[in-house]
């Protein structure tokens, strides 16, 4: 029998005091594991296995897209399988939960009523701080540098600069787009083409006419017409398509649009990363992002430079023709009363104006596509928006002539209101908010730690369908005290509906006399309370004028079956994946 002998090495590596360090480090090892799994708070239901694994519910993000689904699914998803207005999910390892809450009723209280209990938070912060630190979409309402710059803002968002600023411009560039529209519908005859470029291309050439005040020679829409007249080979009409889409040649974007939405891709991105700062550091060393970086500054210079010129040229006869030229006179005008040198260059103003662009030009962009696509789907809606519309400009209708823009600017059209209503409330570009705790806050029942993330939803229970049940006892007091003032739920929510927001006027109204009644139920699209959207009115504005003259000179046929598509995508904003229009002349028919 030979014996068994052990290493010389082994026996020195399994000493009694070895055996004792790695017992230590297995102890300590396996503690953090358990300190880094996630931490539920108590009695809010979650999904069971995100709850036993490191990254939470990241890893059912990638499930979702594998199934077809958008990340923000995730969160439909979680309120569906847990079926509960408020739920929680678990993002990172030692991360606390990040808190949904899926009832309109809670959420405004908390927004609006509570809001003092909420910041907008470091995630939000961090996310946005990585292309615009200087704005305020970048800051908590309590840091001192909000007020600041929000304060060096607010004027350009009255109705009185609105409408006798930005108003023309935007007028003018849809004037533009109803031209390359009348082109295109005439080409495809009767057939769908994509909307969906046309319509990012007009969305920024109205939010660059409104910030920055460019001419017409500078319009994307001007330029693509341009091209399409001049690069469109004349076809026989044996080479024509008799079905399926139409297709037009593609058109570039130019620079600073390119780096628009290189820029704002990027904080889209960041928004599904566990540290959005660790990524934008790195995303920023992209060279895409360092041309479109490049790009923005010396454009939105060239533009500052040359409102600063007319300044110095017209002096008191200066007249803003944009959100820009505002934002120079005031300056200079504080310089001169601080006896400073005016700073036209900062990188203040330049996060103000790349905001003005950011901010309106996704989102609106959103808004557009599922407005056509909504004119398409609802051929009744469609024609009495029409016949709305003829009936609020007689004159224009009986000259056949466009309505002017001091007509669009005085008239109430309630049906419009309410289509546009219906279609921001339905095709949210937002899934929901999100704002941070700064103390401990109750929320229907439950105690949230200070410095928790509530995510606020803008779809699903409430807007789209039925809340849940809730306890009013469970409801804060201000919640209680308001009950009878505060929206509760849309049960017939995923029906398109534009009637839902108009309603009798309050007193002594004619039958049939209908009201736009924004009030009229559950709508979070531009969020509530003191971080609600800023640009909301420029918004509502553009939305009216475009909406008013796409109607007032195209009909917009239905899609046919197998080219319609109704799935969206989404970084930060939902849009749809295909979105067509199939037009024909409304002033025609
Ligand atoms: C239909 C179009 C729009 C929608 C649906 C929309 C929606 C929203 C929402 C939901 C928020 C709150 C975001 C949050 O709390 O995280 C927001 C904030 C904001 N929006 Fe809009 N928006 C639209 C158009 C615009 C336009 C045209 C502008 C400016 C030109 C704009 C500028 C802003 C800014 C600066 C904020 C930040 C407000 C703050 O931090 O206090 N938005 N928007």
């Amino acid at each position: 029998m030979t014996a068994h002998v052990i290493p010389a090495k082994w026996t020195t590596a399994f000493t009694p005091s070895s055996m004792l360090i790695l017992g230590v480090v297995l102890a300590i090892a396996y503690a953090a594991y358990r300190r880094a799994l996630p931490k539920p708070i108590p009695g809010i239901p979650y999904v069971e296995e995100s709850a036993k694994r490191l990254l939470g519910d990241l890893p059912r993000i990638a499930e979702l897209q594998k199934a077809g689904k958008k990340p923000s699914d995730l969160y439909f998803e979680t309120v569906r399988l847990t079926k509960s207005p408020i739920s929680q999910m678990f993002f990172l390892p030692f991360g606390k939960p990040m808190v949904i809450v899926s009832d309109f009723r809670e959420t405004q209280d908390l927004v609006t009523a509570r809001s003092k209990d909420l910041e907008r938070g470091s995630y939000n912060n961090e996310t946005f701080g990585g292309v615009m630190p200087e704005h305020f979409i970048s800051m908590n309402t309590s840091d001192p540098r909000f007020k600041v710059t929000r304060g060096l803002t607010n004027d350009l968002m009255t109705p009185r600069f609105l409408n006798e600023v930005s108003a023309p411009e935007i007028y003018r560039k849809m004037r533009h787009f109803v031209d390359m529209w009348r082109f295109k519908a005439q080409a495809a005859d009767g057939r769908a083409f994509k909307a969906y470029e046309d319509l990012n291309f007009l969305s920024y050439d109205i939010v660059t006419a409104a910030a920055l005040g460019i001419d017409d020679s500078e319009s994307e829409t001007v330029q693509h017409l341009r091209s399409l007249r001049s690069d469109m080979p004349p076809r026989s009409p044996s080479e024509v398509p008799t079905e399926g889409e139409f297709r037009f040649p593609d058109f570039s974007p130019s620079d600073l649009m390119a780096s628009l939405l290189t820029l704002v891709e990027a904080v889209g991105n960041s928004f599904a990363k566990p540290s959005p700062k660790l990524f934008h550091a790195l995303n920023n060393l992209r060279p895409a992002m360092r041309k479109a970086w490049s790009d923005r500054k010396r454009i939105l210079q060239q533009h500052i430079d040359n409102a600063s010129a007319r300044l110095n040229r017209e002096g008191d006869n200066f007249k803003p023709v944009a959100a820009l030229d505002y934002m120079v006179a005031r300056e200079v005008s504080s310089a001169k009363k601080e006896g400073r040198r005016p700073d036209l260059s900062s990188r203040r103003l330049h996060d103000i104006l790349f905001v003005y662009l950011a901010a309106g030009q996704d989102t609106t962009h959103s808004v557009m596509t599922f407005l056509v696509k909504q004119l398409g789907a609802q051929q009744k809606a469609q024609s009495k928006l029409g016949q709305s519309l003829r009936d609020a400009y007689p004159s224009a209708a009986a000259e056949c002539r466009q309505p002017m823009l001091s007509e669009i600017l005085q008239a109430h059209v309630p049906y419009l209101e309410a289509f546009i209503e219906e279609v921001l409330r339905l095709n949210t570009p937002i899934a929901g908010v999100s704002q941070q705790t700064v103390r401990d806050t109750t929320v229907l029942g439950h105690v949230i730690p200070k410095g928790t993330q509530l995510l606020f939803l803008a779809e699903g229970p409430s807007f789209h369908g039925p809340m849940f049940p809730v306890a009013e006892e469970s409801r804060s007091e201000s919640s209680q005290k308001h009950a009878d003032a505060m929206l509760g739920e849309w049960v017939d929510g995923a029906e398109f509906r534009p009637e839902r927001w108009l309603r009798k006027p309050r007193e002594g109204g004619e039958e049939g006399n209908l009201v736009f009644d924004p009030k009229a139920g559950p709508f979070m699209t531009f969020s509530l309370g003191p971080r609600m959207c800023w640009g909301r009115r420029l918004a509502y504005l553009e939305l009216r004028l475009v909406v008013t003259l796409l109607v007032w000179n195209f009909e917009f046929l239905p899609i046919p079956p197998e080219l319609d598509n109704w799935d969206t995508y989404d970084l930060l904003i939902h849009k749809p994946r295909s979105c067509l229009v199939r037009l024909s002349s409304a002033l025609e028919a």
